[in-house]
């Protein structure tokens, strides 16, 4: 086997309004060098990866598993390492880099020739939700639903507007900020979200980001359940607007937040957020627009 590359792009989910829904790809990226080996390893080299198991149990290799026996397959051995630009439960979509990551590894492996729904419909069973997996597969910004029975998207290329993250040095599961979440919602309530939501969707296809960046500003799915879990979100989301910010928003299930700017602007603007909140680290990321990708050496 020739040795190959894995690429996946991590992703901002919900973007505000869009909870569950929308997705953005961000160019942070968890890289998989894959080779051939008698048994299964794993090597990690990154901070962003603590300690795992590094051998038959490492979760790539169990969605690889999932994957090959779904498909009717067995995982040949190999050797992968592993490197990530994105940290680990930070609300840059990490799980969901790591489940594209294993079924990617089986689809290359075992030969499955899955196509890109293929990978997002089982991803999102694993996942329970696709806007992670969504961007992660395809890159841009991916709308998506689940409510029609199959896992249906619409592709945008990007933003025009540039992309600001604020990472805290702390974690936040997912699974500890979903549970903060009202497991129902009054009718009244259901139409004002899914209503900011249509206009934050139609803002970002008509480019009028003012109106987009008061949308994401006005989520009532999530975000007002969440805001107590996340360090300084209502001063991050002032200060990010008085320099400018169309809109601040948590990213994913957080705690980090992800801000829009005009385009152009956010590289003069981050060395100033940054001195404001020293504890965190503030980069403008690109928007990855390739998703998972395959390169063989
Ligand atoms: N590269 C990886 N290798 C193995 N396990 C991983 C990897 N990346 C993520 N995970 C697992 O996923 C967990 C984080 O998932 P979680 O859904 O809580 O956060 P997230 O995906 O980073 O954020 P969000 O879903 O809000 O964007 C980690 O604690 C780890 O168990
Ligand atoms: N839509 C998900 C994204 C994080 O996995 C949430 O907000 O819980």
């Amino acid at each position: 086997m020739r040795p190959f590359r894995i690429h996946v792009p991590a992703s901002s989910a919900n973007i505000g309004p869009g909870f569950d829904s929308l997705g953005l790809a961000l160019g942070l990226y968890l890289t998989l060098d894959v080779a051939t080996a008698e048994t299964r390893e794993v090597v990690q080299c990154s901070p962003h990866l603590p300690e795992m198991p590094t051998g038959e149990d490492h979760y790539i290799f169990q969605i690889a598993d999932q994957t090959a026996a779904r498909w009717h397959k067995e995982l040949p051995p190999c050797k992968v390492t592993l490197q990530s630009d994105i940290p680990l439960a930070r609300g840059l979509g990490s799980s969901a880099s790591a489940i594209v990551a294993g079924i990617e590894l089986a689809n290359q492996l075992c030969k499955l020739s899955l196509s890109p729904e293929d990978k997002l419909t089982f991803g999102n069973e694993i996942e329970g939700h696709p806007d992670n997996i969504a961007p992660s597969i395809f890159g841009g910004l991916m709308i998506t639903t689940i409510a029609a029975g199959s896992v249906d998207w619409i592709q945008m290329p990007g933003v025009d507007a540039d992309v600001v993250v604020f990472i805290p040095d702390q974690d936040l599961k997912t699974a500890a900020a979903r549970k903060v979440l009202p497991t129902t919602y009054s009718r009244e309530l259901a139409t004002a979200g899914s209503s900011v939501s249509n206009v934050f969707v139609a803002s970002l296809l008509s480019g009028n980001y003012p109106m987009a960046g008061k949308m994401m500003e006005n989520d009532l799915f999530h975000e007002p359940y969440r805001s107590d879990l996340i360090p300084n979100y209502n001063e991050i989301r002032r200060h990010a607007k008085e320099n400018g910010a169309y809109g601040t928003v948590i990213s994913g299930a957080g705690p980090t937040m992800i801000s829009l700017f005009p385009q152009g602007e956010a590289d003069a603007i981050v060395p100033q957020l940054q001195r404001t909140f020293p504890a965190y680290d503030i980069k403008r990321v690109a928007v990855d627009s390739k998703g998972v990708n395959t390169t063989w050496g």
